[in-house]
């Protein structure tokens, strides 16, 4: 595994390998990029099979958020951390309290909270070592659920989708797929129930499955294999990344995609074979920023009503970025990494102003 190279290539800063012998602690520490501020980054705990495996999620995921925190117009920069274990069983008081030191090492350069594998729980922990952690409950002073606002800003989103693809965004009698009832999937069906959409979804739990129905018997549940070729108006992605590949891209027969998952599309090509079939594909790093204005709302001092209003601009970015595409004959993911190249270059020429 050549390092070095893979980090020249993606446009790296730094790779911190972090090791605490009586926690066990295995942490890593990736920022990608600091020109609009200090790297922002959730913790994913994993019990991955290979340190090259670690690496280079690491190195994949701190690059995303470099683009999700360009899109959205925050001071930040991307950056991501991984601890190496098994969220189920490794965790302890020793380990979030080694990782916060670790943490703290970066006097700010890179703040981190929660992702998959890890709670708010770990991080009020983590805090006693650190105030570089965010995504704490609103006790602490942060901003509760960051589902709840990923929710919201979801649902704006799939909301600018349409107005793209049908010319208006009001949702009462289209019908939705959503894929995946957890923690946002739960809110954005609240959301479009609300306004009166049909909802078909799915998961591979059946609790999930239960409290929606139990709130929203409307909605009708399909198995999980049969949800990609339902007949809908916008398949919304809330469960895993990488569904849109070779074996379902076939499948699809809405109009709109656009979701929360991380990396809905395997290949970046398959955006075009979306394209290609009059699907419009929203930029999931854009439609699923909620979470991330959330935290950077939160280490300014949290105010609710200033990050629901940003959350409520995802709307506004994703039709500059559906005008872009259609003006520069180019899809709507290529528009959005177009726009965060142009800020990174113009916001960090302004910032190299000596004052
Ligand atoms: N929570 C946030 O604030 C946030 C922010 C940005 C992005 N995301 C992304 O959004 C997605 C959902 O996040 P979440 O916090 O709701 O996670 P979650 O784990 O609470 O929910 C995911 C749901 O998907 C279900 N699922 C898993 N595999 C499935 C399959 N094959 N078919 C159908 N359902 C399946 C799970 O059972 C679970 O109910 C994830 O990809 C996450 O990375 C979340």
């Amino acid at each position: 595994m050549k390092i070095f190279e893979m980090m020249e290539k993606e446009g790296h800063e730094q790779l911190v390998f972090n090791q605490e012998k009586i926690s066990g602690l295995k942490a890593l520490v990736a920022i990608h990029d600091t020109t609009l501020g200090p790297a922002l980054g959730g913790c994913r705990m994993w019990n991955y099979d290979t340190e090259e495996e670690a690496i280079t999620d690491v190195l994949r995921l701190s690059k995303g958020m470099t683009y999700k925190s360009g899109a959205t117009g925050t001071d930040y920069g991307g950056g991501k951390s991984l601890i190496w274990g098994d969220p189920q069983k490794d965790k302890s008081e020793a380990l979030f309290r080694a990782f916060g030191r670790y943490i703290d090492v970066f006097k700010g350069r890179f703040m981190t909270g929660t992702d998959v594998g890890t709670t708010f729980h770990d991080f009020i922990i983590a805090r006693k070592e650190t105030q570089y952690v965010g995504a704490l409950p609103e006790e602490y002073g942060g901003g509760g659920n960051s589902s709840i606002i990923t929710a919201f800003g979801t649902w704006r989103g799939i909301k600018a989708a349409c107005k793209e693809s049908f010319g208006t965004d009001d949702l009462s009698g289209r019908t939705v797929a959503v894929q995946g009832l957890g923690k946002v999937g739960y809110f954005l069906v609240k959301h479009l129930i609300e306004e009166g959409a049909k909802v078909i979804g799915t998961d591979i739990v059946d609790a999930h499955i239960d409290k929606v129905k139990s709130d929203f018997p409307q909605v009708e549940i399909v198995k999980p294999d049969e949800i990609y070729s339902v007949e809908c108006d916008v398949f919304s992605p809330n469960a895993l990344g990488a569904i849109v590949n070779d074996e379902n891209i076939d499948k699809f027969k809405c109009k709109v995609i656009a979701g929360a998952a991380n990396n809905q599309l395997a290949e970046s090509r398959h955006g075009k074979v979306l394209a290609d079939k009059g699907i419009l594909f929203a930029p999931d790093f854009v439609v699923n920023a909620g979470g991330l204005i959330q935290v950077a709302d939160e280490l300014e001092g949290y105010n609710k009503g200033r990050a629901y209003n940003k959350a409520s601009t995802i709307y506004d970015m994703l039709i500059q970025i559906f005008d872009i595409a259609r003006e520069e004959n180019i899809i709507p993911n290529e528009a959005a990494v177009k726009l965060v190249d142009q800020r990174l270059e113009t916001i960090g020429r302004i910032s190299r102003t000596y004052k």
